[in-house]
């Protein structure tokens, strides 16, 4: 009922956001010496930013066109060099080009397509043809969206949920992350939902078409690193039998996920960074360039700027990963959010159990409020699974869920007051045995503040020293 509600949720939240696409005009950036008039048609129906070439570096602004028109005239050097500042500046958009290719050599022609065009316009540009392209490319981005949304509420695949405020900024800048085409590094703890995320901005951005290739870096051998990322030629070592591509240039057209960045090999860093900075990679023993575009977020769970300051981690590719940046707060600072994605998950993962109306018991309640939870929504997720194959009548308690302290499963509580009761005595015992027996602590753990605690403290006869910061007894007999 609850999983059917979170889907229909998403699925809600999926249409809102194509409707709101649909809505949006197409943003196209027209990159000419001057604007034709005749594009006033064009212009009508689109949002049309114009760049003189060739200075169009610097940050793509609020959106990122959906499309760029390189109408340069038909000198393929000017052509090349517009398309080199596409790759620089927005390398995700579909490229049409304005030229007559029967004037262009061919040497001039091949160093045009290298950089990708999507489609050649014949010169003079026609407004109605750029239009009706420029539409066509829209109309697909955005069937594509449906599509996807479609697919995964159909698939029931996971999504990323939560209500905690920290929470509702990671959605915020997922959203308008999605927007651009700039890399993002998303920190965290490991099992806070990094590679989840960097999935989430995929869905939504203009490449969600195209694949989501996720790469965990410190899960590749060093040795093998360099074969696997950029892949290599038949020949290129002993037992290069064939040609192989790598998993940099399989994430074409969609997303590369590099997870664990801060364990990317030192000697390697310098091949990710010319990637990063010029978007073309070499297979090994390759002998010519060959270009990927490909949107690129990665992920850490490691300080990287103190990798940087030990030498372990290059600074100029610090600068290009670090441009927009996501972090996903540990799962013990998410309040009512454990509590939300262990239901959650227990309504996705019943019925695989065999549990169809499992729920939570009160103490379970309580004792995943005050758990510290090291590995994070792994960690619950491993968790739920245990309580889901442990219960008895479908009633998950603390004990099935392996918290440690849990109350052994019992039906000795008479009312709902008496389980709330013990359920919160046996919650702040678990949270200052955990936080050493200092009460500020452990109310970070449990989510209230130091005066709440106290006052608890008091309700249930719970004595601790102030000035030592140590509980003199948490489960007291009261009379
Ligand atoms: N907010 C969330 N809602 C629902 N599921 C979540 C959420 N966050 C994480 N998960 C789930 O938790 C698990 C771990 O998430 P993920 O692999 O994205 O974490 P990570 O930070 O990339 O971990 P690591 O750094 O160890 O690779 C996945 O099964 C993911 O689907």
């Amino acid at each position: 009922m609850r999983g059917s509600a979170v889907r229909n949720g998403s699925r809600t939240a999926a249409l809102q956001r194509i409707t709101q696409a649909v809505d949006r005009k197409p943003e196209v950036l027209y990159i000419a010496r001057d604007l034709p008039a005749g594009l006033a048609p064009l212009a009508e129906g689109f949002v049309v930013r114009h760049a003189k070439p060739p200075r169009l570096d610097g940050p793509g602004g609020p959106a990122t066109p959906c499309v760029a028109i390189v109408d340069v005239g038909n000198d393929a050097a000017r052509i090349t060099e517009a398309l080199a500042v596409c790759d620089r500046s927005f390398p995700l958009v579909r490229r049409i080009v304005v030229a007559d290719a029967a004037r262009m050599d061919a040497a001039g022609a091949e160093d045009i397509g290298g950089h990708g065009v999507d489609y050649l316009a014949a010169a003079p540009a026609d407004p109605w043809e750029l239009a009706a392209v420029v539409r066509g490319f829209w109309r697909v981005g955005v069937l594509e969206r449906v599509r996807r949304a479609a697919e995964q509420a159909a698939a029931g695949e996971p999504c990323m949920i939560g209500t905690h405020s920290a929470m509702k900024t990671v959605f915020s800048n997922i959203r308008q992350f999605a927007q651009t085409d700039a890399p993002v590094l998303v920190t965290g703890e490991s099992g806070t939902g990094k590679e989840l995320a960097a999935r989430a901005i995929h869905e939504r951005s203009a490449v969600a078409s195209g694949p989501f290739v996720a790469i965990n870096c410190a899960g590749i051998p060093a040795d093998l690193v360099a074969s696997e990322l950029f892949g290599y030629e038949k020949g290129a070592f002993t037992g290069a039998l064939g040609r192989k591509i790598g998993r940099i240039e399989s994430a074409a057209g969609g997303t590369l996920f590099l997870d664990e960045i801060g364990d990317f090999p030192l000697a390697l860093q310098a091949h990710l960074l010319r990637f990063l900075q010029e978007g073309t990679i070499e297979r090994l023993g390759g002998v010519g360039n060959i270009r990927v575009r490909a949107r690129i977020i990665t992920g850490t769970h490691v300080d990287l700027e103190a990798a940087v300051a030990a030498g372990r981690f290059r600074q100029d590719l610090f600068f290009r990963i670090n441009v927009l940046r996501l972090h996903l707060p540990p799962l013990r600072e998410r309040g009512d959010d454990v509590a939300l994605i262990a239901r959650y998950f227990i309504d996705r993962l019943k019925a695989e159990h065999g549990r169809p109306s499992a729920r939570l018991a009160t103490d379970a309640v309580a004792a995943l409020a005050a758990h510290p939870w090291p590995g994070n929504v792994r960690e619950l997720i491993s968790a739920v699974r245990r309580g889901l194959t442990l219960c008895r009548n479908g009633r998950i308690t603390a004990a099935d869920l392996g918290l440690a302290g849990g109350l052994p499963p019992d039906d000795r509580v008479a009312t709902l007051e008496a389980a709330r009761a013990e359920a919160e005595k046996h919650a702040i015992g678990i949270a200052m045995r955990h936080a050493g027996n200092r009460p500020a602590v452990a109310a970070e753990l449990l989510g209230v503040s130091r005066g709440t605690l106290y006052s608890l403290f008091r309700k249930h006869c719970i004595t601790a020293s102030r000035s030592g910061g140590a509980a003199a007894q948490h489960e007291p007999e009261c009379p």
